[in-house]
């Protein structure tokens, strides 16, 4: 007589067929232990909520400030952050009645092919990839950024590493070379902050309009809990989503560019609004464009196109870029990704900026 148990699959060895290319899988810490850890004070959560109803306000035409995003490419040292945090603090103070200041804190870097890719997957920047501390170490710089009274903004571009700082971002990114992403759609549908889409790192638009329709609609997909777990989630939908014109083959900044966009988006029947980063290929990578592009942007403002509702500025303590080279010491304040202007340079842009947005008010 023949056995009817059949063989458990445990004990078949399937070795030669699964994790091949597998090199080691360490422990990751939960997003529920780190909470617990750095748990968010009420003052933070407070500025989180009210500064991310200030944006929605903006995106639905009900605040006519400027959205500015401004800061690091990239962070990659704790103390330095909060020295340009500092600085930003006092011009988002001084021009609180014009623009809506948000600090970039960008963690997480999408490299065109391979290079280091930011404070969470190496935050000692010598190929340690020390995960765990670098999600700790920016959910403190978060922490210790929202307790100056500066809201932050950030890309999301891991799937799992919202679950660990999300609850501190009051304005997420998805990049030019994650708008197309059906996954970044999904989690931009179920992220409680406003979110950006950048256009196609080629200039398209229509990915970005695309991802905004995708990303208001609900959804369901496979995700991990605070507590580490597998699980589906559903989301309820963002309607607080826009487009950043980043430039593409060709700068895509001008009113004609920010025309084009416009008539994408009515014809999608979504708001008529674009943010402008004038870094990116919108400065053909050279920082000190940035200040060019920006004035250019500030004068559309200023004549009067309500339809540019944010900017954004990649900018640092120290004007340039440098590149991580292993045992030479970095210098203070200055990018390692891509290059910034300065904060010195900043200042005057800024206060144009706030100068268009008064021009501006008074033609509405
Ligand atoms: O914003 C940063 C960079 O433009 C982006 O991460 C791509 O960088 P890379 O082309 O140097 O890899
Ligand atoms: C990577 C960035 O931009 P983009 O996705 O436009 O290249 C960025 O803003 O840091």
């Amino acid at each position: 007589m023949t056995s009817t148990i059949a063989a458990p699959l445990t004990t078949h060895d399937t070795t030669r067929i699964d994790d091949v290319r597998i090199g080691a899988v360490r422990p990751l810490i939960t997003p529920a232990l780190l909470e617990e850890k750095l748990p968010v004070p009420d003052a933070a959560q407070a500025l989180v909520e009210s500064s991310r109803a200030a944006i929605s306000r903006v995106l639905h035409g009900q605040d006519d400030r400027l959205v500015v995003v401004v800061g690091p490419c990239s962070i990659h040292d704790h103390d330095q952050a909060i020295e340009y945090a500092r600085a930003l603090k006092e011009q988002a103070d001084a021009l609180k009645d014009d623009l809506l200041v948000v600090m970039r804190v960008y963690f997480e870097k999408p490299r065109t092919t391979v290079g280091w890719k930011g404070y969470i997957n190496d935050p000692h920047l010598d190929d340690s990839f020390a995960i765990n501390e670098g999600l700790e170490m920016a959910r403190r710089l978060l922490l210790d950024v929202l307790a100056l009274g500066l809201p932050a903004g950030t890309e999301f571009l891991d799937l799992l590493s919202p679950q660990f700082i999300s609850e501190l971002v009051s304005w997420g990114a998805i990049g030019a070379r994650t708008t197309e992403s059906q996954s970044h759609r999904q989690l931009a549908s179920g992220l409680s902050c406003p979110v950006g889409f950048k256009n196609g790192t080629d200039g398209g638009i229509k990915v970005a309009t695309d991802a905004i329709q995708a990303a208001q609609g609900a959804h369901a997909f496979m995700g991990m809990t605070k507590m580490g777990q597998a699980a589906i989630f559903e989301t309820r939908g963002n309607d607080d989503c826009h487009v950043i014109l980043r430039g593409g083959k060709q700068p895509n900044y001008s009113g004609a560019d920010v025309d084009a966009a416009c008539a994408l988006l009515k014809a999608a029947g979504l708001r008529e609004q674009v943010m402008v980063d004038v870094s990116h290929a919108n400065s053909s990578k050279q920082h000190a464009r940035q200040i060019v592009v920006a004035e250019d942007v500030a004068q559309q403002i200023a004549a009067g196109d309500a339809r540019i509702t944010g900017i954004m500025i990649e900018s640092h303590l120290q004007e340039g870029r440098q590149d991580i080279v292993p045992g030479t010491p970095l210098k203070h304040g200055v990018s390692v990704t891509d290059a910034c202007i300065s904060m010195a340079q900043t200042v005057p842009v800024l206060a144009q900026l706030a100068q268009a947005v008064r021009q501006r008010r008074l033609k509405h």
